[in-house]
């Protein structure tokens, strides 16, 4: 399963975990984009951050496992590039590429996309808020999946703006964007008061408060 992973969540932890099982896959290779070019336009943090999050999301699983194919590739990543070199390296695996509905809407527009189909079976699932379609190609396996309303886009939004993010990802990355203060706004900001988190005192005193109300 390619992606930015920009953080990762639970959206993708579970897709992964449910074509795992309805396909009797052995293994989940999460493969961290390197320079994802279709999002040129966004910041993406750096890749090395990316890849260590995915790592510790997949940990506790003994079927997940994370490649840094991507990472490791100078220049823009394009899955017909991931494809080839994790073909390379499992000549005897068959290989299948997981997507969600957005990512396969887009996929005709994807470097080589009609050399990408003899190169992995590309199974497709849903996604809250985007229509799920095979794009006419009944090579293509569609799967519902357990509705997750999760984003990267949004868990970066909710930690910029001082909203927990627990239970949206893993704790373990929870602590990893708290650790490197990835998504925070920078000092200058936060000092003049923009984006300030939560203070736990202000939590703590409304605890208080609610404890001793009759
Ligand atoms: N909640 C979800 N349910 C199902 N598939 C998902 C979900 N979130 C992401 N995916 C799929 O996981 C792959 C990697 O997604 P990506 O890392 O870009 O996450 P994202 O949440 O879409 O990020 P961003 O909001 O930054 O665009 C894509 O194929 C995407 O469609
Ligand atoms: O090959 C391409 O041209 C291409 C263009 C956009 C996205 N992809 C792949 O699609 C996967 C999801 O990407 P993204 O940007 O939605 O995180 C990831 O593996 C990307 O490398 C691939």
């Amino acid at each position: 399963m390619g992606g930015t992973f920009d953080p990762i969540h639970h959206g993708h932890l579970v897709a992964a975990s449910e074509v795992a099982s309805v396909f009797g896959l052995d293994e989940v290779v999460f493969v961290p984009t390197g320079q994802p070019w279709q999002k040129a336009k966004q910041e993406v943090s750096p890749a090395e951050h990316r890849y260590l999050m995915t790592v510790i999301a997949t940990a506790s699983n003994p079927r997940f496992s994370v490649s840094r194919v991507d990472v490791d590739r100078p220049g823009r990543t394009y899955t017909i590039d991931t494809l080839r070199e994790l073909h390379a390296l499992r000549p005897d695996a068959d290989l299948f590429f997981i997507t969600g509905a957005d990512a396969l809407a887009q996929i005709l527009s994807w470097k080589d996309v009609d050399e990408l189909w003899s190169l992995a079976h590309f199974v497709g699932v849903t996604r809250p808020g985007h229509e799920l379609s095979n794009i006419g190609r009944d090579d293509i396996s569609l799967m519902e999946i357990p509705a997750m309303a999760i984003s990267s886009t949004d868990c970066r939004e909710r930690v910029h703006a001082g909203h927990p993010v627990w239970y949206l990802v893993p704790d373990g990355v929870v602590q990893y964007i708290a650790k490197y203060g990835l998504y925070t706004p920078d000092v200058a900001a936060v000092e003049s008061g923009v984006g300030r988190p939560v203070a736990a005192t202000d939590a703590a005193s409304r605890t208080a408060t609610a404890l001793v109300t009759p």
